[in-house]
């Protein structure tokens, strides 16, 4: 309420007036409460508290119970609209008193108080958010900047940098101060349109990134227009709330196109032409990192063919190996070309797939499994073929600091898993 001005509700008389009109309510909710009351009292914990700080702060004149309460409202991610539905239908309540016993300059009068405090209300909403969100783009930054392979992410580094300077601005409310409005030309825009466009060969790719790209300047584009304006809190922290969600959404986007490229570029194992084992270490690292920034995680999923010895014993290594490329076809005809695949062992693979909670992963490696098992090896007769899966998903709220110990704590609880359905009778998921 810092921002309510001193001609708003701290006169006297308007003081007196929205206390008296408080208590009247008050007493008259007590003995029939009006369904809209009964409504919001049954389903939230905000209103009695709303209500009877405003009547508190009002007595003794002190704002910072109020302010107090709505620190911890914004920051118990109690969301402003339910707030904002809950301070309209008090001030719908107190209206319609007032309005009832004829006086309509004390009506004219109380509208524009409660548009004051609202305002102060979503100013203290705004100002913890940005707070959070500065601390949170700032940590993204931080996961973005220790990178060993940077690639493609580099990009959705300037564009956080490019959310700094928005947090900043929005701050200070300075629109001098914003960052590039024009999506074709803010850094992260500028690769987009040049380098981006030539690199992502995907077209239904390349053209939602650009989608977000443009939703998220429009959004943006809009908190500049509103950054002058004084009643402009509540809807500003809506508009950076959209930005923030498309921001997530396009590092998302990027991290996957990341893992394109790392499919790529580096080396691969000649008979299954995915990524050799050596590579892993790093790239796990990358990916913990990445999860950390896009705040979305990644499972990790290993298997291994089921008595794979036998087929090499009874039909020779080179139909052991042409199994191993009929299998690889299979990896590849079922993942998305963003999961990284690694050849980890002689018949055991590990896939890393980004952005994909265990559920998921559990239902991709089950895919797998059948499609393993429903394509025997051509050969006369077919040779059946089968694996075991072990799945474990890396949640980015896990873990603070990304070493090579934890890195390797989460192959050996993948390792773990597909032991066990090794000992569970094989061809299945753990
Ligand atoms: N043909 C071929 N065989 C390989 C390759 N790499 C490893 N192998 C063989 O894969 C077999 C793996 O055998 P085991 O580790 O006993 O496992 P398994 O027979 O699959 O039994 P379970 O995993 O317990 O179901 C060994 O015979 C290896 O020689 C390869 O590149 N080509």
């Amino acid at each position: 309420m810092g921002q309510i001005n001193e001609a708003g509700w701290r006169t006297t008389h308007n003081r007196q007036l929205l206390e008296r009109l408080l208590h009247d309510l008050d007493a008259r909710l007590r003995d029939d409460p009006p369904d809209e009351v009964l409504a919001i009292e049954s389903t939230s914990v905000a209103w009695p508290r709303i209500k009877d700080c405003l009547l508190e702060t009002l007595v003794s004149g002190d704002e910072t119970r109020c302010q107090a309460m709505l620190r911890q409202l914004a920051g118990s991610d109690t969301p402003f609209m339910l707030f904002a539905h809950q301070f309209g239908t008090l001030r719908n309540l107190v209206l319609k008193q007032t309005l009832a016993a004829g006086a309509i300059d004390d009506a004219q009068r109380v509208m524009a108080l409660f548009e004051e405090m609202e305002e102060g209300f979503a100013a203290i909403y705004l100002e913890v958010f940005l707070n959070r969100l500065g601390t949170r783009n700032h940590l993204r930054l931080s996961h973005i900047r220790v990178l060993s392979d940077k690639n493609l992410l580099s990009y959705f580094e300037s564009h956080l940098e490019w959310m700094a300077a928005l947090i900043d601005a929005t701050r200070a409310r300075l629109p001098a101060q914003m960052p590039e409005l024009d999506p074709t030309r803010c850094q992260f825009g500028q690769w987009l349109h040049a380098e981006g466009l030539r690199l992502i060969r995907d077209r239904s790719h390349i053209e939602q990134i650009h989608q977000l790209h443009e939703a998220m300047h429009h959004v943006v584009a809009e908190v500049g227009e509103l950054l002058p304006h004084r009643r402009a809190s509540g809807p500003l922290y809506a508009l950076l709330k959209k930005a923030e969600t498309f921001s997530l959404e396009l590092g998302n986007e990027i991290s996957l196109l990341n893992s394109i490229v790392i499919m790529s570029v580096y080396s691969k194992d000649t008979l299954t032409g995915f990524l050799s084992r050596r590579f892993l270490d790093r790239v796990l690292a990358n990916q913990m990192e990445i999860a950390k920034a896009t705040e979305s995680p990644f499972s990790v999923i290993m298997f291994d063919l089921d008595h794979f010895k036998e087929i090499n014993d009874r039909w020779g290594h080179p139909t052991g190996d042409r199994a191993l490329e009929h299998v690889a076809g299979i990896v590849r005809d079922t993942l998305r070309q963003s999961d990284l695949i690694f050849r980890y062992g002689g018949e055991e693979f590990l896939l890393v797939c980004p952005s994909t909670p265990q559920a998921q992963a559990r239902l991709l490696a089950d895919k797998l499994r059948q499609r393993i098992a429903a394509s025997p090896l051509p050969n006369t007769p077919p040779i059946p073929l089968a694996a075991s899966f072990g799945v474990v998903e890396v949640a980015p709220a896990s873990y603070e600091v990304v070493d090579t110990r934890l890195v390797h704590e989460v192959v050996a609880a993948c390792d773990g898993k597909l032991y066990a359905a090794k000992r569970s009778g094989r061809n299945c998921v753990v």
